[in-house]
């Protein structure tokens, strides 16, 4: 298995990473937001900006970037644009979506850009192509905020990710019972087992799935969201719990 490293942090050795999204909706709430992160026990910063009111406007979203990064320094910084579709807070056409994340990997202003599975396999493999061509890694990634697919599935997106050249591939489903919960980290160690050749990093979400948040070192999921002030999913747990428990379980494996 191929490890990943960003900066100083290493995905797919050790106990999984954590990262802290930022969910600011506007300038002012993100550079708060920013400089409380620095407080944090984190490994990477996620910034949702979906959540962000001036999105839309590209020079806006770069020159809040500039500041983001300067107030975060070194840490690996997560740019993700979440759609509607997979439980984010709007939609944009599509060519702005790509035109966005292209933006903001030629800016060199973060370390890591999220793409989602579905948004056609041709653009994706073109952003791909693109990412590596700016040092950035690509975090691709599904979601389902209503149900967890069958074991199955679950695999077959994954892996659907790594022959589309992921660097890192991640779902989150969501648990309608315990049974589905086994069945996200069934399928996570059956990744880590059989097919799984870089990090990965699976999530059921909500409460239920909480236990899939911190068992990723002995399942195989590579990185995990904890909460700072606000979370961006359900069960994300807050950041400093979520260390002590990653610790304990590491500690014993
Ligand atoms: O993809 C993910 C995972 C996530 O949905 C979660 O369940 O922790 C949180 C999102 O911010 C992130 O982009």
């Amino acid at each position: 298995m191929k490890t990943v490293t960003i900066k100083n942090v290493t995905l797919g050795s050790g106990a999984p990473k954590i990262c802290v999204p930022m969910v600011g909706k506007t300038v002012a709430e993100l550079l708060e937001e920013a400089n409380n992160l620095l407080e944090l026990d984190l490994d990477i910063v996620e910034w949702r900006v979906d959540f962000f009111e001036e999105v839309e406007k590209l020079a806006e979203v770069k020159k809040i970037g500039v500041k983001i990064r300067e107030i975060l320094k070194e840490a690996p910084i997560l740019f993700t644009f979440r759609t509607k579709k997979e439980g984010g807070e709007r939609e944009v056409p599509s060519t702005y979506y790509f035109q966005l994340n292209e933006m903001m990997m030629e800016s060199g202003l973060v370390d890591l850009v999220d793409i989602e599975l579905f948004m056609g396999d041709a653009e994706v493999k073109a952003t791909v192509a693109k990412a590596q061509n700016h040092q950035v890694k690509v975090v691709m990634c599904n979601h389902d905020f209503d149900k967890t697919p069958p074991k199955e599935e679950i695999i077959n997106r994954l892996r659907k990710m790594q022959e589309l050249g992921a660097d890192i591939c991640k779902i989150a489903v969501m648990p309608t019972s315990t049974e589905d919960v086994l069945t996200l980290l069934s399928a996570t160690n059956t990744m880590k087992e059989k097919y799984a050749d870089r990090p990965i990093v699976t999530m059921s979400m909500g409460g239920m799935g909480v236990v899939s948040r911190i068992a990723g070192e002995t399942f195989g999921s590579a990185m995990t969201f904890g909460a700072a002030k606000q979370a961006s999913a359900p069960g994300q747990v807050p950041v400093a719990e979520l260390r002590s428990m990653l610790n304990v379980l590491h500690d014993s494996i």
